[in-house]
Order: structure tokens, then sequence, then C-alpha cells
């Protein structure tokens, strides 16, 4: 049984009388431990398709089934969790709280779990992800205090807090220097095999949809496998 099933799944959005399908009858499956990427110009339906396997978005109709369940018929409850520990998101804007420093924007997440953990180890396990992008002397600067690159090391962290099943990463080396870029991939390559993590990411960079284990396009809201 795949992971993730995405079953026909369409997306419209409704302005005034204006109608913009942007995801158009989208079926697709993904396995556990996949490294998946996919490409597609601006406005090709790749973010929204993201948030609707995620849970952030409702499809106008379709299905998405996460081990076998289809995740429209989930409690609230379920949801959020599903949202919040099943799925690591790497958003396209870094997003961290401005009040939180880096540590404690990556202890943020612990506070939905149905079944916290506890504080210290939260606060072991965030300092450990800090230092594995690299940014281990600044685990207690707040986000003004760090540059844009570096406050998205630190998004890229946050993801891996909850030890998702899945990552969904919409652009998340968009903003960094190549070197960065490609310590970034190699983090993410480690975690795909070490945890056997899922991976759908979003990208421009062909070269990094190159290493991965299976390539998508989105051509106006449908989607081809490369
Ligand atoms: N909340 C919304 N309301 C109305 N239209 C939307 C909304 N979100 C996205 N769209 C439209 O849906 C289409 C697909 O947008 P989406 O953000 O999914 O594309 P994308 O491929 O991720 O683009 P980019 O690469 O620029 O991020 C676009 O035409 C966009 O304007």
């Amino acid at each position: 049984m795949a992971q993730i099933e995405v079953k026909n799944v369409t997306k419209v959005y409704s302005l005034g009388n204006e109608h913009l399908k942007a995801v158009d009858n989208v079926s697709l499956a993904v396995d556990k431990g996949e490294f998946l990427s996919i490409v597609g110009h601006s406005g090709s339906g790749k973010t929204t398709l993201l948030s609707i396997i995620g849970g952030i978005t409702t499809p106008t109709s379709g299905n998405i089934l996460f081990n076998g369940k289809d995740i429209n018929k989930f409690s609230s409850n379920e949801l959020s969790e599903y949202r919040c520990v099943s799925v690591g998101f790497m958003f396209q804007f870094a997003s961290l709280l401005p009040v939180l420093t880096a540590k404690e924007n990556l202890m943020l997440p612990n506070l939905f779990r149905n079944k916290k953990l506890p504080t210290e180890s939260v606060e072991k396990k965030a300092e450990e992800l800090i230092r594995m992008v690299g940014l281990g002397d600044k685990i207690n600067a707040y986000p003004s205090q760090l540059s844009g690159g570096q406050q998205r090391r630190i998004a890229i962290a946050r993801a891996f807090m909850n030890d998702p099943e899945v990552i969904l990463a919409d652009e998340p080396t968009g903003d960094l220097d190549e070197e960065t870029e490609i310590e970034m991939m190699q983090f993410f390559k480690s975690m795909n095999k070490k945890n056997n993590i899922t991976f759908i990411m979003v990208t421009h960079n062909n070269d990094l949809a190159m290493q991965t284990d299976r390539r998508l396009r989105m051509v106006s809201g449908s989607i081809h496998e490369l």
C-alpha cells in the first residue's frame, strides 16, 4: 500500500464569477521513503497540491489517503495530529516567530502534539537539529539577528522536530547560496535514507530535482512523470 495516495484531486478557486482550476484531476501514489521532486512554472499549482496533501487546503473534489486513511474523514484532533506530527512542512517563506529564539521556534511544534514530550528532551533535540543545519552558534539568536538564509535553515530544522513521516517542502532552498543549498540537499538525503522519511519537494532547481528518486512536472494543474 502506498503511504500517500492522491486520488483525482481537483481544486478550483472562485473569485466572484471567475473560477480558476489550480489543480486539475491529479492522481499520484507515493511510497514510504521515496524522494520525489515536483517542478513546474510559477502558477502551475505546485503549492496548492502540497497544501492539499498536507491537509491545509481542502480539495474541491478528490481524496488524499495517508496510510490508507482518507484525511478528509479525520476528526479535527486527528487532522491536527496529521498536520503537526505526521507531516513536516517547509514553506516557501521561512515564517519564524520573531519574538522567539531559534531554539524556541523549534520547540513550538511540540505544543501541538496530543502527547507532549518532556521539555528537556525537546530542547535537546532542537539544539541537535540546529547544529545539524550548521547553525550551532545561533541557537539562542532571534530571527532578526539571523540572515535570510540562516532563518531558512532554522525553518528547515523545525520541520523535523516532531519526527515526521513525510516532509512537504516548497522551494526549501530558494533563497540559499549555492554552497548552502548543496549542504541542505545532503542533509535532506541523509534524513531520507537514515530515517526513511518521505520527501515531496517543489523546486525550480533542475540540478536538485535530478538528485531525487522520481521527478514530476506540473503544467496548468496537471501532473506528469518525467
Ligand atoms: N487562495 C487562493 N485564492 C485564489 N487563487 C489562488 C489561491 N492560491 C493560489 N491561487 C492561484 O492558483 C494558481 C496556482 O497557484 P500555486 O501557488 O499553487 O502555484 P505554484 O505552482 O506553486 O506557483 P509558484 O511557483 O509561483 O509558487 C495560481 O494561478 C494562483 O494565482
